[in-house]
């Protein structure tokens, strides 16, 4: 079986399409943009280039961007007098801080300082909470865009093997809920997991976010599986570049001949993050603005 390659790109340009349309709407009906703020402390390469697009996407989506670039020594203080001040400023509906944080920095208190109504990233405990529940609030955007893939591509989950490889609160845990309020079965499997490569071979499902590159092998997929690889791994440089290359979790060529379908990396996972933050983003501007807003136009 050769799989059939899921997308994320196209998936993407069509969600902030719509998110558009929505934020003119927005826009016309609240008689403001809707807004998001965006925090990144310190250097790191990786973040700039996140943050960059976050910004660039968003006013291209006809939101108002709010960028907030701090020094790698600001201090726990000042970071939450920052997150303090943007919670309360009515023109920002959505306030994400880029992670990680640098090392001095408490990433939970931060994050928990953040109003819940502009939690665009889904990870405060209200907005966890809310999702081991089951009620309605902002869902973390990588495991969001994941699930919509997993829809976009297999309908209906109900009754299906799923295993979440990974269990960080920005993806793993998240994802599990997310395949469980489909109705999965699901297993979250680790560091510690006795013989991983027998519970994949289970899954009819395999999302995998590890951060290990290609650990993932084309031998424990199950035939037909969907494969979503969450993971973003750059490889050191070949001889003679500069760059390495970028690829997953999973051993992606292997997988590719099992698997039913699967995301690539780069084009697969990765573009959906940004494009679920600008939805979540003015999902939340209409409520906190008390416009009512078509969820299924998103
Ligand atoms: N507060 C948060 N921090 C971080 C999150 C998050 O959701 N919230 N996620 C990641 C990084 N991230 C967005 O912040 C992100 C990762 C990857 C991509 C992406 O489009 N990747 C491309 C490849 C890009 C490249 O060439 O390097 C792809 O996979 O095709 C976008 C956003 C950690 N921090």
């Amino acid at each position: 079986m050769t799989a059939s390659v899921i997308d994320g790109k196209a998936f993407a340009a069509g969600l902030r399409a719509r998110v558009a349309d929505q934020a003119a709407r927005f826009e016309q009906a609240a008689g403001r943009k809707a807004g998001l703020a965006v925090v990144l402390v310190g250097e790191d390469p990786a973040s700039q280039v996140y943050v960059a697009s976050k910004a660039k996407q968003t006013a291209e989506c006809g939101m108002a961007s709010f960028e907030h670039r701090l020094p790698e020594d600001t201090t726990q203080a000042d970071l939450l007098a920052l997150v303090d001040a943007l919670n309360a400023n009515p023109a920002v509906d959505g306030i994400l801080v880029q992670l990680p944080l640098p090392r001095h920095l408490d990433e939970q208190q931060v994050v928990a300082r953040i109003d819940p109504d502009k939690d665009v990233d889904g990870l405060t405990p209200l907005s966890s909470g809310r999702l081991a529940l089951g009620q309605p609030g902002l869902v973390p955007c990588t495991p969001l865009g994941s699930l919509m893939l997993l829809k976009d591509r297999l309908g209906d989950l109900s009754g299906l093997d799923a295993v979440v490889i990974g269990r960080s609160i920005l993806v793993g845990k998240p994802m599990a809920q997310l395949l469980l309020a489909e109705n999965c079965t699901v297993t979250v499997a680790h560091s510690r997991t006795r013989d991983l490569a027998e519970v994949v071979r289970r899954a009819d499902i395999v999302v995998a976010a590890v951060g290990r590159p290609e650990m993932i092998k084309g031998s424990w997929i199950k035939p037909g599986a969907t494969v979503i690889d969450v993971g973003i791994n750059r490889l050191p440089p070949e001889e003679g570049k500069t760059k390495g290359r970028l690829v997953g979790d999973v051993a992606y060529a292997e997988a590719a001949e099992v698997a039913g379908a699967i995301t690539p990396v780069p084009g697969g996972v990765g573009p959906m993050t940004i494009a679920v933050l600008l939805r979540n983003a003015l999902v939340a501007a209409h409520r906190n603005a008390g416009v009512a807003l078509d969820d299924k136009a998103l």
